[in-house]
């Protein structure tokens, strides 16, 4: 079994916080498995997601995103970044720019560094972030600008992107958090979809435990910066999840629910 991610022993607090985010975390994380991470506001979900990404620094531990170690010092090199891809909880996109230039943005990473600069795609780039849209099903959106856009198509404008970057591991923090439940169940089977389609890895942080048992092979449960479960879907009873939310806020407009 090949595994896009590794963790030993990962612990870490964000500068000037009392709190350790992460707690002796270890994981491993197969390649084309679709994983939710579940846990209450504050668990250390999107922490962990970041520092997968590279963009923490100053943990402890052993990690590793796709065969190549981090460094608890210094972000990747450029040339391994684009291998893993991120969706955003707040989309994170450029909103006077098109629908198109934002899909584009995500090849930047694959691009070479004056063409990135210059902001040139080649045919190839195009072509690329077409498909990319076609399967988010926004190819009519391409020249529409973000900001004119609801919640939903934003999500699948920012879906798209990460695809553009052709990535290996796709890292989503709460990627449905601001959409209703018919429309967050679109999202995340887009993004299952496509990440399985492409043989990627996805790894997504998600409130909603309905929604995890719906999209992902595997829960992974945190609270409080360490890991309290790691099963086969299936294998998740309603305890285990009700015990996860104790004593959790619940989320504004969002039933708690064990199960569906
Ligand atoms: N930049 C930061 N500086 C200091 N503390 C932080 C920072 N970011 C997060 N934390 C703290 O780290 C812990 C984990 O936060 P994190 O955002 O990873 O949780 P989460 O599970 O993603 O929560 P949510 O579901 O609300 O997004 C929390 O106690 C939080 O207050």
């Amino acid at each position: 079994m090949s595994t896009a991610a590794r963790i030993d022993d990962l612990s870490f607090a964000h500068q000037g916080a009392d709190l350790r985010a992460l707690e002796r975390v270890s994981l491993v994380i197969p390649t084309g498995e679709n994983i939710a991470l579940l846990g209450p506001s504050g668990a250390g979900k999107t922490t962990l997601l970041a520092l997968l990404d590279g963009r923490l620094q100053g943990w402890r531990g052993r990690v590793s995103v796709l065969g190549a170690p981090l460094d608890p010092d210094h972000p990747p090199p450029r040339a391994i970044r684009p291998e893993t891809g991120f969706v955003f909880q707040e989309f994170a996109l450029v909103e006077r720019s098109t629908v198109l230039r934002n899909v584009l943005n995500g090849r930047l990473g694959r691009m070479s560094p004056l063409r990135a600069l210059l902001g040139s795609p080649t045919k190839h780039d195009l072509e690329i972030a077409r498909t990319a849209l076609a399967d988010c099903g926004i190819a009519d959106l391409a020249d529409r600008r973000v900001d004119s856009l609801s919640g939903g198509q934003r999500q699948r404008v920012a879906i798209a992107r990460c695809l553009a970057q052709e990535p290996r591991l796709i890292l989503a923090d709460e990627p449905v958090s601001n959409l209703d439940p018919t429309r967050a169940g679109e999202i995340l089977s887009l993004l299952t979809g496509a990440a399985r389609a492409r043989g990627a890895t996805a790894l997504f942080s998600s409130h909603q435990p309905d929604l995890a048992r719906r999209f992902a092979q595997r829960i992974i449960g945190i609270r409080g910066g360490r890991i309290v479960f790691d099963v086969p879907t299936s294998e998740l009873s309603e305890d285990a999840t009700a015990e996860l939310y104790r004593d959790a806020e619940p989320m504004p407009g969002l039933g708690l629910r064990a199960v569906s």
